[in-house]
């Protein structure tokens, strides 16, 4: 880690004055191995939704839709979205779907700055054939519905603040692309200190 790129994990934190920053994009795009690099690069708490959505139903996710269906699962992500935004500075990942939900859009806009991982469709299908932990993909054709859910969602997802294209680079390359991003788009906004010098 260079000292420049310390500099700016640090400037980033201090410009984003207790906002989370919340990864969003599609299944298998590395909002939670990303997020996981770019929490620790700027030394704050990582928070995976839909580990919180596991914890608070004491179910997996392939469980919570078999068992209740997919509105359920919506509703508790839901719910526990509004809360993780509360938490102040953190690196928040959420499940591909989080977004599509005009409310979460609404809390996200008002009190976190937003970062879509934006991927190809080929990318996606090789990233996500590692686990088979997703139960939208169970289906058939899986490519079919991640094409689908990039036809709906896209356009979506490009409401957020700040948008960074996946590469072949390494998860480490890929949240100091995030910083830089991060870093361009708060230029101008006043560090933390000085506009509380207290
Ligand atoms: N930049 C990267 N280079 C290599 N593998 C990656 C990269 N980003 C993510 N992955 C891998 O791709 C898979 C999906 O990533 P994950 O973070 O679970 O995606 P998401 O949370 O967006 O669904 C995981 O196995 C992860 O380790
Ligand atoms: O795209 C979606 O609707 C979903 C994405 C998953 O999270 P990841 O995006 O982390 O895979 C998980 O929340 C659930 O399987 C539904
Ligand atoms: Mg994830």
């Amino acid at each position: 880690m260079t000292e420049q790129s310390t500099d700016m994990a640090g400037e980033v934190a201090a410009r984003l004055n207790g906002r989370p920053i919340v990864l969003i994009g599609m299944m298998g795009a590395g909002k939670s191995a990303i997020g996981r690099k770019l929490a620790a690069r700027l030394d704050w708490p990582f928070v995976d939704a839909d580990h919180e959505i596991e914890a608070a139903a004491n179910m997996s996710i392939p469980d919570i839709f078999e068992a209740y269906g997919e509105p359920e699962f919506r509703r508790l992500e839901a719910s526990v979205m509004a809360r993780l935004l509360d938490a102040g500075s953190s690196v928040l990942a959420t499940g591909g779907g989080a977004f599509m939900n005009a409310d979460t859009r609404a809390a996200i806009a008002a009190s976190a700055v937003s970062v879509w991982l934006s991927a190809d469709i080929d990318l996606l299908m090789a990233r996500v054939a590692r686990k088979s932990t997703r139960p939208l993909l169970k289906a058939p054709d899986p490519r079919a519905v991640m094409q689908k859910l990039i036809d709906e969602r896209y356009p979506v997802y490009a409401r957020a603040d700040v948008t960074v294209a996946s590469r072949d680079a390494s998860k480490e390359e890929m949240a100091q692309t995030v910083i830089e991003a991060l870093h361009d788009h708060l230029a101008g906004t006043p560090e933390k200190a000085a506009q509380d010098p207290t």
